[in-house]
């Protein structure tokens, strides 16, 4: 049968007498309560259907469960316990009891609140996708005193790592009583090669003034059964896991093994990278911090340079596939002459080339500053030194050093130059803008962060990361965030903007920029890529 709302008061919208009453997102989204063929329903006058069905349902729903509504609405939903647990009771969500909270009008998410993907629109665009809006429910699918939860942090570091595990660990307690919570040590090999440790409020107190993550971290070691024997035989029900995208995809397969073995653990993910690539979030914490702190080593660089002759400065900055710390760095800096992203091939030797542009600034200005991001020109190095394709142990790509080989390649040119003599720093500061504590705004973007992805495991919500998208907290699946990475778009209007600035020459030429795709309506889980097909500010915007 349809579920038909009740009517609302603001404390109501998930009114229900019992606690088997609770709606069940199943139902709500037209999955009857144990997996069968979709059905349409009806909710505040819209109709409501699942894409598709498949006899391979439960992979299906790992990937994507897409609710299709009216004028080109689609829902990419997140996955939810009922969906293989019918029925799991519902307790009333312990915060209507807290004193802090209790008073806010309408803190409780209303059930049906979406927030959209795309939000520049014409008159006549379908509605396009939408994301769940993060936040409490009046229903919780967790007694408070049975939650065992555990905190892991995998990958590189990022500042803001040891606020987040604070929030998560403050906020369990704080908000909803929770009283058993564990640190995995060491990254996802932590879960079965090392033991756990407990965290308290008292012992997390300070944490966050400290750089990279009390837990320690680390890179391969994922071992799906391994990690979800652990879980399981540790009674562990709430597994939060912070990381960037290679941890998400790990994240994605403890999620899909725990629901193959219909465990009541809700698994959720906490998007974190310095290099900003992670897909669909508007910004990732600590970034912030990266490009505050950058902007030390940039203005190092641009003393040393001008207060000699025909001065270099060269800095290094963090970035492996895409360069946004550099691109903001740059631009909030105004002292850099020259910015060198992995999305923007540049060349050295000729007319248009890097070489010809810093003998043209010298010359008028005596002195300049060039940025590089530590994935730039690696096609460029790799040719003039042959090298092999190494990877680290997650498989990411490991990157031949840009900042020395720049450095030797220009010096080299100037010395064969003899009428100019130049004078270079190289100055790399890559892991010394990762190690630090993140800035006062990261501190409070972390704590959203925790507290979106609290109150969703509690809702029962699993196979999902936070993340903020058009300035609203979301919960996104987790495939979603890990299909795509998040780059600078070089023919949008903010590597544009930098090109002005900085005055240096594109390294393009009419026939190197594709043309842009005519715009198609977004169709659900099919959009990939930034939206509107545009460079995503840090700030949420698109421009
Ligand atoms: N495709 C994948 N499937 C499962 N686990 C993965 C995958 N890619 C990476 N991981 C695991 O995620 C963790 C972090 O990945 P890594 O790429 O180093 O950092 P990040 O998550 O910051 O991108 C590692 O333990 C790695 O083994
Ligand atoms: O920690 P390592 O292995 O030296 O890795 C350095 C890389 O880590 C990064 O900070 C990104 O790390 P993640 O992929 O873990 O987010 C890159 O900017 C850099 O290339
Ligand atoms: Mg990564």
């Amino acid at each position: 049968m349809a579920f038909v709302p009740k009517s609302r008061s603001p404390h109501e919208e998930e009114a229900v007498e019992t606690d088997h009453d609770a709606p069940n997102p199943r139902q709500l989204y037209g999955f009857p309560a144990a997996a069968a063929a979709p059905i349409a329903f009806r909710t505040r006058g819209s109709e409501l259907r699942l894409r598709s069905s498949s006899d391979n349902m439960v992979e299906e729903e790992a990937n994507a469960k897409i609710v299709e509504g009216d004028f080109g609405y689609v829902l990419e939903d997140v996955p939810h316990l009922v969906d293989y647990l019918p029925d799991v009771p519902t307790y009333p969500n312990p915060l209507q009891d807290n004193a802090a909270y209790s008073v806010v009008k309408q803190y409780f998410v209303n059930v049906d609140d979406t927030v959209p993907y795309k939000i520049v629109v014409q008159k006549n665009s379908p509605r396009g996708v939408h994301f769940r809006r993060a936040g409490p429910r009046q229903r919780v699918y967790f007694k408070s005193d049975d939650v065992l939860a555990c905190i892991v942090t995998c990958g590189g570091l990022c500042p803001g790592l040891n606020t987040v595990i604070r929030e998560l660990v403050c906020g369990l307690s704080h908000m909803y009583n929770v009283k058993q919570i564990l640190g995995i040590e060491g990254g996802y090999r932590g879960f079965y090669a090392r033991n756990t440790i407990p965290l308290t409020p008292k012992t997390v107190n300070d944490i966050h003034k400290r750089g990279g993550t009390i837990l320690g971290t680390s890179r391969g070691g994922h071992d799906t059964i391994k990690i979800v024997d652990n879980i399981e035989d540790r009674g562990i029900n709430q597994v939060y896991i912070i990381g960037g995208d290679g941890t998400q995809k790990g994240a994605l397969e403890i999620f899909k093994e725990i629901r193959r073995r219909r465990l009541k653990v809700a698994v959720a993910g906490i998007p974190k990278t310095i290099d900003n690539d992670i897909a669909v979030i508007d910004k990732s914490f600590g970034f912030d911090t990266a490009v505050e702190e950058a902007q030390r080593a940039i203005n190092a660089a641009h003393v040393e340079s001008e207060s000699v002759e025909n001065g270099i400065g060269l800095v290094k900055l963090m970035g492996r596939y895409s360069g946004f710390i550099a691109m903001y760095a740059t631009l909030a800096s105004r002292d850099v002459d020259c910015c060198l992203i992995p999305e923007s091939p540049f060349y050295l030797e000729g007319p248009g080339g890097l070489f010809e542009y810093i003998e043209k600034r010298l010359k008028e200005n005596g002195h300049m500053v060039i940025v590089v991001a530590e994935g730039a020109g690696q096609k460029l190095i790799a040719e003039s030194m042959q090298s092999m394709d190494h990877k680290d142990a997650s498989g990411n790509k490991l990157l031949l050093d840009v900042g020395l080989w720049l450095s030797h390649k220009i010096k080299a040119y100037f010395s064969r130059k003899q009428k100019m003599v130049i004078n270079l720093k190289y100055i790399d500061p890559t892991y010394m803008i990762r190690a630090i504590p993140s800035i006062a705004s990261d501190n409070v973007y972390c704590t959203l962060l925790a507290h979106s992805a609290i109150h969703g495991a509690m809702a029962g919500y699993t196979g999902f990361t936070v993340g903020l998208v058009n300035g609203r907290h979301t919960y996104i699946p987790f495939h979603r965030v890990t299909q795509t990475r998040n780059k600078v778009v070089i023919t949008d209007r903010m590597w544009a903007r930098l090109l002005s600035s900085t005055n240096q020459p594109s390294f393009l030429s009419a026939k190197d920029i594709e043309p842009k795709e005519p715009e198609k309506p977004l169709e659900g889980s099919t959009a990939k890529g930034n939206r509107d097909g545009e460079t995503t500010l840090p700030n949420g915007e698109a421009c």
